[in-house]
């Protein structure tokens, strides 16, 4: 029985790819169209298979070439700006295409499905931390795309014998503690991420997006979660699936918020530069705070946090800045 991680050439999906393999789960089938992943980020032994998950029948005669018992899909896009901007592509690439991937599933009979959903289904809420059972109102098409494929998700599970675990991440954040991967896609607009380019002299300086939100320091509070706890909740979800455990809707945070000039801080703190800092306007669409109510995941799946602590998470991916330069022409 192999696993088909979707978009695995990606940041998140090549942490799971070696979470898999580091646990000696060696079946692991990578499909990817190398929009914004990576060859290289693809681990051994895993195969790369470089195709677009909306391609049906490529879909189906890979899973029935691989035997996959269970598909774990990352592919998408992801940036809720552009999201605004091109909102049919973003329909396109993330509900579309997910819609012909749960189809092929189906008919190959496959019954294990983990869907990367995000906190942006929450919109604006009224209340954190943030419940799964809270009102759902996304203010974006990034956030509406991935809604409606929790909807698909739902209604298939209910007609046909798939189980699936849609897990709402919160901000990812950090990289391989063994530094094999990390987030690599390049005009990046991830905090963390521009933090630790403009820490490295990579950018010349890092804008705060508004600093008259109504947080305790003015600036956006977020739950940043490491990626590899995240890969490892990803391992607890299948493992809950091939056990025969019902479908689940989850959020994936620590229940701990930071501002933005927190982890500016903590970024300066670990990297010991002192980086320009701007104040600039707010962003479009940018809720004052998004923090994960946390219980469910930890009582459904029994997860715990294992790189928690923000400077562990910010050391990580500054690690990782640090080693990227000469891999992205590879
Ligand atoms: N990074 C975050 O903070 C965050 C937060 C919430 C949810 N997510 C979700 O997690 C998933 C992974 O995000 P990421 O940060 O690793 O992004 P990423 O861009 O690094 O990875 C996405 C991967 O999917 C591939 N891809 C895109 N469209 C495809 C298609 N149609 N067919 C085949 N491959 C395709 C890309 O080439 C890339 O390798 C996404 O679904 C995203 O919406 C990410
Ligand atoms: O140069 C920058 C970049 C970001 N920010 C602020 O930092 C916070 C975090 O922003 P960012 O890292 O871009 O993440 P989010 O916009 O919170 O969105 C992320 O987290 C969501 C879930 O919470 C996911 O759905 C999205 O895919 C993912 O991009 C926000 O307040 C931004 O305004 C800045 O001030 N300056």
């Amino acid at each position: 029985m192999s696993v088909l991680v979707t978009g695995g050439a990606g940041y998140i999906g090549s942490h799971m790819v070696l979470a898999l393999l580091d646990r000696g789960d060696d079946e692991v089938v990578v499909v990817d169209n190398l929009s914004t992943g990576f060859r290289w980020a693809v681990a051994a032994p895993a195969e790369l298979v470089v195709a677009d998950v909306g391609d049906i029948e490529a879909m189906m005669r890979l899973i029935e070439r691989r035997s996959v018992d269970a598909i774990i899909h990352f592919a998408g896009s992801i940036v809720v700006p552009d999201s605004v901007v091109d909102p049919l592509g973003y329909y396109l690439n993330n509900t579309v295409k997910s819609r012909a991937l749960i189809e092929a599933a189906v008919r190959c009979g496959v019954e294990h499905f983990i869907f990367s959903s995000t906190a942006a289904v929450y919109g604006m809420p009224e209340v954190n931390p943030v419940g799964e059972a809270a009102h759902l109102a996304p203010i974006s098409p990034y956030g509406s795309s991935k809604l409606m494929t929790e909807t698909m998700l739902k209604d298939a599970a209910v007609a046909h014998p798939l189980r699936y675990v849609a897990l709402r991440y919160f901000n990812v954040a950090g990289a391989d503690p063994a530094g094999r991967s990390g987030q690599s896609t390049p005009r990046a607009t991830h905090l963390i991420k521009v933090a630790c380019e403009a820490a490295l002299g990579k950018r010349p300086r890092l804008e705060v997006f508004g600093t008259d939100y109504p947080t305790p320091d003015g600036t956006c509070i977020r739950d940043y979660i490491h990626v590899s706890d995240l890969a490892r909740a990803h391992l607890l979800a299948l493992d809950r699936l091939r056990a025969g455990a019902g479908s689940m809707v989850l959020n994936c945070g620590y229940g701990r918020g930071y501002s933005v000039l927190e982890v500016i801080d903590a970024v300066r703190r670990v990297s010991g530069v002192d980086f320009t800092v701007d104040h600039a306007a707010r962003r479009p669409g940018d809720p004052a705070a998004l923090v994960a109510a946390a219980d469910l995941i930890r009582s459904e799946l029994g997860w715990r946090a294992e790189r928690d602590e923000l400077d562990v998470i910010v050391a990580d991916a500054l690690a990782w800045e640090r080693s990227l330069s000469g891999r992205l022409s590879a």
